[in-house]
């Protein structure tokens, strides 16, 4: 499955708590004094237990230090008020697919284990938001489906135990192809209530890791976590339905520990130095992500726990952290520490996004059903058909059945089963193939995955090889210097010296594991394919009995509704997949479009302060660097970006206005009382069966007009869907887990399959274009760019040439048909750097530009920059002329600002050459003395 961005991401602040425990009875034994207070519902107070206040010396120290946090709490805190104020929120956002973390932080023995789990009596932060869990399912699963699971696993010495199986042994962490960090292998139940995790819960905590240590007699000795995944979707079935998947951890983290504190020996003080490497580089990534020039590297690969943690740090997830200190005097150090991390921690920002399953990986399997469908329904027509002709003579057996239907209650009995066994057959072939689907794409996941790590292990092949060479051609340059000719040398020890790197041996790793789940897909596979074969021969064999039992009209108009049911379904699924794959490319189109807007600002920028500091420093500007900035001024006078990108706009908007995203709710008109039911549970629920040519007229066209054709090739699998699909399944890669893995080992469908998917990446509206839009469509659209993109790729060349001429021969005249062409130019890049474009000759640039130039102004313009003996490209700006050069420029920008404030027609024609003229920016330049 596939998270699609949606669009409501927000940024989220990480929500920080402190909780003061009540002081302990040892504590107090020990003479420790109250050292922390909660002030208000925010505010926390340290003091220092060493300073004293008679010192003179420390008189002008404050003995005490506030902390802010966003709820504070002290030892009169109830179980539930904690809850409340830290967890209950986040219930709701997890139902409607938001990912959001919850953890215990602080130093051992301070209550984390308290606030999550809690007591029979007082119970914790898990049981508290399992049950409102439920409770807020409960009250939605009316028109929501659920699917709650869970999982439940501890982090203990850098390895990971699954607590609800710990015979699996230790797992391992792995990102996903989406970027998520998951448990390869990790049990998850499919819990339906809170009860039950209860149990779970305290099964899994009986296997936890719990030892007596000095500070604590039950101190967890791992991070245990609980994460619950809660899917919704509606129950009204629909392609177009959203998927949405909400995960929450449950974190209790193992308590920080000083070992001198803790008198541990041994097992326990390993144990302490791994707790205290991973709530190192927890604190690491909290200083990190807090720094608020957003510039620190945050490693979360430091260990195990902020790998797992780190979508609830700096990803996706709304986080919430409880930190845990103790009131004494004895804990200063741990609750001083505690207290900065935390208030440090809630500069955190997170963006929360929902998790929606992207249905556009379907869609190219969506067409696969269809076709299977349509080949069902044409079986079943022909079936009928082949029944139409009825026996001129009506055999014993018709007669038989038409006295039996109407005397005889127990043949219509028969009938409904047949119709029941019908649909159920037409159903589970359905299930069957969205199952096969899914699938499917998961197949193709863990694919593009493997592809990934193969190309990190293939790069680093190159690398080895480049270093090789290198290595190999100094030996020889050397042996060459001391005349020794030893050729050839042995270079495997060198390289084999070569320490590899962490990323490569994890990518192996990772292999390893994809290969075991590769595997385990394919036997899932084999045996939903034989569940589909033996579904399918059911179906045969219903039909094959069809003539036999069906004798009457009444029956062959049931069973002819059938399959005008089955149709419809059919058709609908394909008129949303052509909906789907249109609000698809708009929604691509648009986020490109932003992307370049955001670019194109930011190059404005970069130009505007730069063309500022030329001209405050007084620097030499190449004459051609000039005539392009000249070219770019024009450009955004004449606004023919603008118009590109106006031109866009209609398209989408005409595209969004075709777009039929789901069939109206139909007139219910009565069929067959006894069909109703059929239809309903066998179509989408809001769609009702009339006849077929009525509902031909109430149905909006798919697409404009004439398109039935189109209509289809909307949904027929486009080149591209069907190389994803087949790559998907019909080829996995050949991974190879031990031995070397060279790029020619990278299979070439993975590849292709990697090579597709990067082109359907949300910036890529080519792929969209792919296969997807109708031809009518293609064309409105080309027909409304095509003009200007001629137009600007001859003038690009031209541009580039006269800027190579300009190079070359800086004292040929350049023509004002250059320079005009110029400023139309589409592309800065090419002309920076002319090399990189094709060169055309110089004859034929000039005639076009005379062709050009008459057909835009029907008349010659005479040059206007340089001089005939032009002393070079280097150019100084004259600080007057630079001034009137800078007002005219400013001028120019207020203009441009205008213009493009103004709402304006998209006419596709270009400003007049002597308007373009009049408004250009003087030329007035100094050339440097020789
Ligand atoms: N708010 C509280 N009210 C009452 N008792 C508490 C509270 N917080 C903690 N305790 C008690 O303090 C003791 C230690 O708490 P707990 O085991 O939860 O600490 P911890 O932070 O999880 O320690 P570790 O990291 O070593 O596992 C327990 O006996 C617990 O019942």
């Amino acid at each position: 499955m596939i998270m699609k961005e949606a669009s409501d991401s927000k940024d989220q602040q990480l929500t920080v708590a402190l909780r003061i425990r009540p002081i302990s009875m040892a504590e107090l034994d020990e003479g420790a004094t109250l050292i922390a207070h909660k002030v208000d519902a925010q505010m926390v107070v340290l003091m220092d237990p060493m300073e004293d206040p008679d010192d003179v010396l420390r008189a002008n120290r404050s003995r005490e230090k506030s902390y802010m946090f966003d709820v504070a709490f002290d030892f009169a805190a109830t179980q539930e008020m904690v809850y409340r104020a830290t967890t209950k929120g986040l219930i709701e956002g997890v139902i409607s697919g938001y990912n959001a973390t919850v953890f215990a932080y602080g130093p051992t023995g301070c209550g984390k284990t308290y606030t999550m789990l809690g007591t029979d009596n007082e119970p914790g932060i898990y049981v508290r938001t399992l049950n409102d869990l439920f409770h807020s399912i409960e009250e939605t699963s009316n028109d929501m489906e659920y699917e709650v699971s869970m999982s439940y696993l501890e982090i203990y010495n850098e390895m990971i135990r699954d607590l609800l199986n710990p015979s699996l042994g230790y797992l391992d962490l792995r990102e996903d192809s989406r970027g998520i960090i998951q448990v390869a292998g990790i049990t998850e139940v499919s819990t339906i209530n809170a009860k039950e995790i209860m149990q779970l819960l305290m099964k899994g905590n009986k296997q936890r890791t719990q030892e007596s240590t000095a500070a604590n007699r039950a101190s967890s000795r791992s991070h245990a976590v609980l994460q619950v995944t809660v899917r919704q979707k509606s129950r009204i079935k629909n392609i177009m339905q959203e998927v949405r998947v909400g995960r929450l951890f449950m974190i209790d983290l193992a308590g920080s520990e000083r070992a001198s504190q803790t008198q541990n020996r041994g097992q326990r003080m390993k144990e302490g130095a791994h707790i205290n490497r991973s709530l190192l580089a927890l604190g690491n990534c909290i200083n990190a992500l807090s720094d608020r020039a957003g510039v620190k590297y945050v490693n979360y690969r430091d260990s195990k726990l902020t790998r797992l943690l780190k979508d609830s740090l700096g990803g996706n997830s709304r986080t919430v952290m409880i930190a845990h200190i103790s009131p004494a005097s004895s804990a200063f150090e741990e609750s001083r520490s505690t207290l900065t991390y935390a208030e440090r921690a809630k500069s955190i920002r997170t963006t929360v996004k929902r998790n929606l399953l992207n249905v556009s990986y379907h869609i190219a399997q969506y067409t696969s059903i269809i076709a299977d469908l349509r080949s069902e329904i044409q079986r079943l027509q022909r079936k009928i058909e082949q029944q139409e002709p009825r026996p001129l003579r009506p055999d014993i057996r018709s007669i038989q059945a038409e006295v039996q239907l109407h005397g005889n209650p127990f043949e219509r009995q028969e009938m409904d089963q047949l119709r029941e066994q019908l649909i159920s057959t037409f159903r589970e072939q359905m299930e069957v193939r969205r199952h096969l689907m899914e699938l499917e794409n998961n197949y193709m996941e863990i694919q593009i995955e493997s592809s990934r790590h193969l190309i990190t292990i293939s790069n680093w092949d190159q690398e080895k090889t480049r270093r090789a060479q290198k290595w190999q051609e100094e030996q020889r340059k050397e042996s060459y210097r001391k005349d020794e000719c030893e050729k050839d040398s042995d270079t495997g020890d060198e390289l084999s010296d070569v320490p590899e790197p962490q990323e490569v041996t994890l990518a192996r790793e990772h292999i390893a594991a994809l290969q075991e789940e590769q595997d385990k897909l394919h036997k899932q596979k084999a045996e939903l394919e034989r569940r589909f074969w033996e579904v399918q021969q059911r179906g045969h064999r219903l039909e094959e009995a069809l003539p036999w039992r069906i004798s009457s009209e009444e029956q062959r108009e049931v069973l002819s509704l059938l399959c005008k049911v089955h149709e419809l379904e059919v058709e609908n699924t394909a008129m949303q997949s052509g909906a789907l794959l249109k609000d698809n490319l708009i929604r691509h189109q648009e986020r490109t479009v932003r992307r370049f807007e955001r670019h194109w600002n930011l190059c404005h920028r970069i130009i505007h302060e730069q063309r500022r500091f030329i001209h405050e420093s007084q620097l030499l500007v190449p004459s051609h660097l000039e005539e392009m900035y000249q070219t770019y001024l024009h450009e955004l006078e004449e606004g023919s970006l603008d118009r590109v990108a106006a031109i866009d706009r209609a398209a989408a908007r005409a595209l969004k206005d075709t777009s039929v995203a789901k069939l109206p709710p139909l007139a219910v008109e009565t069929i067959l009382d006894s069909d109703q039911e059929s239809v309903k549970t066998l179509g989408s629920e809001h769609q009702q069966l009339p006849q077929r040519d009525s509902r031909r007229s109430i149905l909006p066209p798919l697409v404009p007009e004439t398109d039935s054709s189109e209509a289809s090739q909307v949904f027929k699998t486009s080149s591209r869907a069907r190389q994803l699909k087949n790559s998907a399944v019909v080829t996995p890669p050949p991974i190879h887990v031990n031995g070397v893995i060279s790029q020619e080992y990278l299979p070439r469908d993975s590849l292709v399959s990697l090579g597709s998917q990067r082109n359907s990446s949300p910036d890529s509206s080519d792929h969209c274009s792919d296969g997807i839009l109708t031809r009518g469509e293609r064309k409105a659209i080309v027909c409304g760019t095509k003009s200007i993109a001629v137009k600007a790729a001859r003038r690009r060349s031209r541009v580039l040439e006269s800027d190579r001429l300009n190079l070359l021969e800086p004292t040929k005249e350049c023509s004002s048909l250059s320079l005009h062409s110029l400023s139309e130019s589409e592309d800065p890049l090419c002309r920076e750097t002319p090399a990189l474009c094709q060169p055309t000759s110089p004859s034929l640039q000039h005639a076009v530009s005379e062709d050009n130039l008459s057909s835009s102004t029907g008349e010659t313009v005479p040059g206007r920059h340089a001089p005939r003996h032009s002393p070079g490209p280097w150019l100084r700006v004259n600080k007057k002329g630079g001034k009137k050069q800078e007002k005219k420029e400013e001028s120019l920008e207020a203009k441009r600002r205008k213009r493009r404030s103004r709402s304006f027609e998209v006419t596709g024609h270009r400003a007049p050459l002597r308007l373009l003229l009049s408004l250009s920016p003087p030329t007035k330049l100094v050339y440097p003395r020789k």
